[in-house]
């Protein structure tokens, strides 16, 4: 029966884990593996060096070169000749960027270039030079002691000489110190430049397709070239700790009064009475004692010393240092918890938890998750990857760190003449220290000084601004264009399908075969219900998007006729003369809101600041007017700065902790930087007054306004639309409006839209007489100002009767 029942068990624990292995593989392309770590799931990928292989197979057939060169190919290969090799090489050097890197930062700065590249390369070295100044002290000192007669000018000169070196090297850390931050500066804000016209080389459609996305920050370049610095910094530190551990091991140590360990080890000399024999020998007496056999044995185990702790640690190491992973949390009672912990914590729930008295329901639901989640850390995950199950590991690397002492021990009881000198001992142990500590920086930097090379290529990648092509292009002609006439707009069997959806599913197509013609001048209305296709059809007429299939033609002359510079030249050129107004505005940071309003015109802001005091003058007077014509006058008379006035502020302000404990400092953190409190309505008015900026501007041929005043009061909608329309002459005009009542009435064309189709297009006496979709949707919103209405008389009766019964 127990057994039974053990077998059950058992049964349901591989069921279980089974259930866990599935569980943290589930959604997983087959190409990734989930692994359970605390309450993460970590996921990695199956076998990155498969893939590793597989890109660098597609990019040696492609256009781009392999990342790093390989050995294995490079043995692969038929033998180039030195000179193809050495220019291979050269090439691949180059295609890391890393020249172009160097020389791009060297030339903000030269010489602070060559100070930071001095600077780590000291640094790598520093260990060893101290050691070997700081050795030569002792061993004068040692020998002195010895022989009873120490040499005082030759102690007091090592050390003044080891004293003057220390100095030295704080007095180049503080100057380089100082240096660095100057050149970072220089290379922060010469990225950010080409960043900048990266960015704003990119039209929205390209922005928004992964291939094309700019991830780079402007530090990214600076970052990779201080890794690089570090890689010089390890190769130094690692030559200088090579160098002291040969010049111990093979030659007569550094104090000619003493022999090399090596001889030392060879013989069995090297003791307390090493020296004075040492002395008696001479120089290369050391060198010339002992079978060459037994010390180069003991050279290689001083190597093997150095070398075998790092390579047991980072075989021993259980963290994701080299691993690209991807974490998230993956307990299911956690996730509860911390959800309903967030319900009760946050403000954006307050007002619905306390009005749905979800208190205690919270409260019980919570302690229920907490029971269920038991003990456990929520360490990061690289954290809660090296906690180990044994300390089995610890043991080992603790005893291997031991082996130099042991090593020591060994061999005072092989050479029983006597142990190593106290200096012989010291440095030694030292040396191994550095040597170990050198190693294991390079094992370590392998990887980082590949992924900094990606960096350092995706940084310029990043900020590739493609140049419009130099050849001669035969630009886009508008045929009928007219100034002071509207955009004649003409759409031939257009469809359109936004890049983010399937593109094998016809029924997703935000437009579908649209085809009318915008006579030039003409007021437009377009209406439909809530995804018909209005605003992708507003993203056509304004050229944000490019149709999928299909014509449309402005003037006559279809934009993307020309080749790729034409055509980003036509794009432009209709651009300017188009004026957008949709709710998707924004207040910009850190402009006032004079300059939120000026920059509807671009051209002219920067016209009149070439113009001086008359220039600044005359852009005053035109926000002004545009912040009258967008209603917004009243309420920026309303603001303590007016014009001004910075309404969203940059972020900059840093605490020392977060989130700060109530006092004077989080009145000030609270109150530096903080955003203004404009409403809905205003911002609106804000973005109105914006686009009137730019109608001001005769240039302006084509109005698209898309659903501006969703915040806006009735009236204020009315106005600015009474408004728009006031402006009309000589401007195609095109209106997406749900409330189009008091607008189709004015309307050339009205185009009526259904699951992204024109379904009807007319004046509204047309649509109104056909009696389909237009009028349908004119009925519904009649019938709704109808009952509104009547609502309001009930309401009006209802009041009255109870006030009159009040007063009874
Ligand atoms: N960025 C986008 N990516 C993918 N699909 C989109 C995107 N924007 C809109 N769509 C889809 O395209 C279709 C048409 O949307 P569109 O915004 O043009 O409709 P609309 O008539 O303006 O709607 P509304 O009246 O709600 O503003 C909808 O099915 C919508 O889901």
């Amino acid at each position: 029966m127990t057994s039974e029942k053990h077998a059950a068990e058992s049964d349901t624990h591989d069921a279980d884990a089974k259930t866990r292995a599935d569980g943290v593989n589930a959604g997983l392309p087959p190409t990734l593996k989930g692994t359970q770590v605390g309450i993460w799931r970590v996921i990695t990928e199956r076998d990155p060096a498969a893939r590793a292989r597989e890109d660098a197979k597609t990019s040696a057939d492609g256009a781009t070169e392999p990342l790093s060169w390989s050995w294995t190919r490079f043995f692969d290969q038929p033998k180039p000749t030195l000179y193809a090799f050495a220019r291979r090489a050269k090439q691949q050097v180059e295609d890391t960027h890393v020249p172009r890197l160097a020389t791009d930062i060297y030339l903000l700065g030269p010489w602070l270039f060559w100070v930071m590249v001095l600077s780590y390369s000291l640094s790598g070295v520093e260990d060893a030079l101290l050691l070997t100044l700081n050795n030569r002290v002792m061993t004068l000192i040692e020998t002195g002691l010895m022989s009873a007669n120490p040499d005082g000018p030759a102690i007091l000169r090592a050390v003044v000489f080891r004293v003057g070196a220390v100095a030295a090297i704080a007095v180049w850390r503080w100057y380089s110190a100082s240096c660095e931050p100057v050149l970072k500066g220089r290379a922060k804000l010469y990225f950010q430049e080409r960043l900048l016209r990266a960015h704003l080389a990119q039209d929205i459609a390209t922005s928004r397709a992964a291939s094309a996305a700019i991830d780079a920050s402007p530090l990214n370049g600076w970052y990779a070239l201080q890794e690089l610095m570090g890689g010089l910094d390890v190769a130094c530190g690692t030559l200088s700790a090579g160098a002291l551990l040969a010049s111990l091991v093979f030659t007569p140590a550094l104090a000619s009064t003493s022999p090399s360990l090596l001889a030392g080890f060879a013989n069995g000399t090297l003791g307390a009475n090493a020296t004075s024999a040492a002395a008696a020998a001479g120089p290369a007496g050391g060198q010339a004692a002992g079978p060459a056999g037994a010390g180069m044995g003991n050279a290689l185990v001083i190597v093997a010393l150095c070398v075998t702790w790092p390579i047991v640690s980072r075989m021993l190491k259980r963290d994701f240092d080299n691993t690209e992973y991807v974490a998230h949390i993956h307990n299911k009672h956690f996730l509860r918890s911390k959800a309903l912990y967030d319900l009760a914590t946050s403000t954006a729930y307050k007002s619905e938890v306390v009005s749905g008295t979800m208190k205690d329901y919270i409260r019980i639901e919570h302690e229920k998750a907490r029971a269920l989640l038991g003990a456990y850390s929520d360490d990061y995950p690289g954290q809660a990857m090296t906690a180990r199950s044994t300390p089995f590991a610890d043991i080992v690397l603790n005893v291997l760190d031991d082996l130099p002492l042991i090593y020591y021990a060994f061999s005072a009881v092989v050479f029983r003449e006597g142990g190593l000198s106290i200096s012989g001992l010291a440095l030694l142990h030292q040396t191994l220290g550095i040597t170990r500590g050198a190693l294991e920086r390079v094992i370590m930097q392998r990887r980082t000084f590949r992924e900094n090379l990606r960096q350092i290529r995706s940084v310029y990648a990043d900020m590739e601004v493609r140049e419009e092509p130099e050849e001669a292009e035969e630009e886009v002609e508008f045929p009928e264009a007219k100034e002071g006439e509207g955009i004649r707009i003409e759409l031939r069997d257009v469809t359109f399908r936004y890049p983010s959806t399937d593109s094998d599913d016809s029924s997703n197509a935000a437009l579908r075969n649209v085809s009318f013609t915008l006579p030039p001048s003409s007021l437009v209305v377009i209406v439909g219900a809530n995804g018909s296709g209005k605003s992708s059809l507003v993203n056509l007429l304004t050229n944000l998007q490019r149709p999928t299939s299909g014509r449309v033609l402005f003037d006559g002359g279809d934009p993307h006729a020309g080749g790729a510079g034409a055509s980003v030249r036509a794009v432009e050129r209709l651009q300017r003369a188009t004026a957008l107004l949709t709710q998707a505005h924004s207040l910009f940071q850190a402009f006032s809101i004079a300059e939120n309003i000026a920059v509807g015109d671009p051209d002219f802001c920067l016209a009149c600041a070439d113009a001086g005091a008359a220039g600044a003058a005359a852009l005053r007077a035109r926000v002004e007017e545009a912040a009258r014509l967008g209603g917004a006058l009243e309420f920026v008379g309303k603001r303590e700065q007016g014009f001004d006035e910075v309404v969203h502020p940059v972020n900059t302000c840093w605490g020392s902790t977060y989130p700060m404990p109530p006092g004077p400092l989080k009145d000030i953190y609270d109150a530096l930087e903080a955003w203004k409190d404009v409403s809905g309505g205003e911002e609106q008015r804000l973005a109105a007054a914006r686009t009137f900026m730019r109608l001001m501007n005769p240039r302006t041929r084509l109005v698209v306004v898309d659903e501006p005043s969703s915040a806006m009061d009735p009236l204020g909608e009315f106005e600015l639309f009474e408004r728009l329309r006031a402006m009309r002459a000589g401007r195609t005009m095109v209106f997406v409006t749900h409330r189009f009542g008091h607008l189709t009435k004015y309307a050339d064309v009205i185009l009526c839209m259904k699951a992204g189709e024109l379904v009807e297009r007319g004046t509204h006496q047309e649509l109104m007489d056909r009696g389909g979709e237009y009028s349908k949707l004119y009925a519904v919103q009649a019938q709704a100002f109808a009952d509104a209405g009547a609502a309001a008389d009930s309401g009006h009766a209802t009041i009255a009767s109870c006030s009159s019964q009040a007063e009874a």
